[in-house]
């Protein structure tokens, strides 16, 4: 029997956003890391085609970069969390073997993010 292979694809985005009380507003350089777990392909050993992972990515990409997020619709409490559900929630119809969206902000080392597995 094989083992599960998981492949990623990350994407960044630069976006404002407020959090009252906790900040009013300002912006970030967010990275997202879409994870895809499952039975690799008997040919080229992936889980799943980057090229149409990058395709459903696209419009997500479009939509948060250089966007206020607040007023983006279902996101107008952009928290680290809600922003990495709003993803989840966006792609898995279309990629059945997402397995987790990662949301970070900051620099490596300093980064602060969450985790997001359905
Ligand atoms: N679990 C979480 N906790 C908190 C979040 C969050 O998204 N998830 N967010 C906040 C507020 O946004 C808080 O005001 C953080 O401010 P922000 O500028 O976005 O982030 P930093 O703390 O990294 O800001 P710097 O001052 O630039 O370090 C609170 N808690
Ligand atoms: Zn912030």
């Amino acid at each position: 029997m094989t083992k599960p292979v998981e492949t990623y694809k990350e994407f960044t985005f630069e976006a404002a956003h407020e959090l009252p009380p906790y900040s009013g507003l300002h912006g970030h350089s967010f990275k997202v890391r879409i994870a895809l777990t499952g039975e690799p392909d008997p040919k080229f050993g992936w889980s799943a085609n980057l090229y149409e992972v990058e395709r459903k990515i696209e419009e997500i990409h479009k939509t948060l970069d250089h966007g206020y997020l607040n007023q983006v619709e279902g996101l107008s409490v952009p928290s680290l969390e809600n922003i990495a559900a709003w993803i989840w929630h966006k792609l898995h119809a279309d990629l059945p073997a997402m397995s987790e969206v990662a949301v970070s902000r900051g620099p490596d080392g300093q980064a602060e993010g969450c985790v997001y597995r359905g």
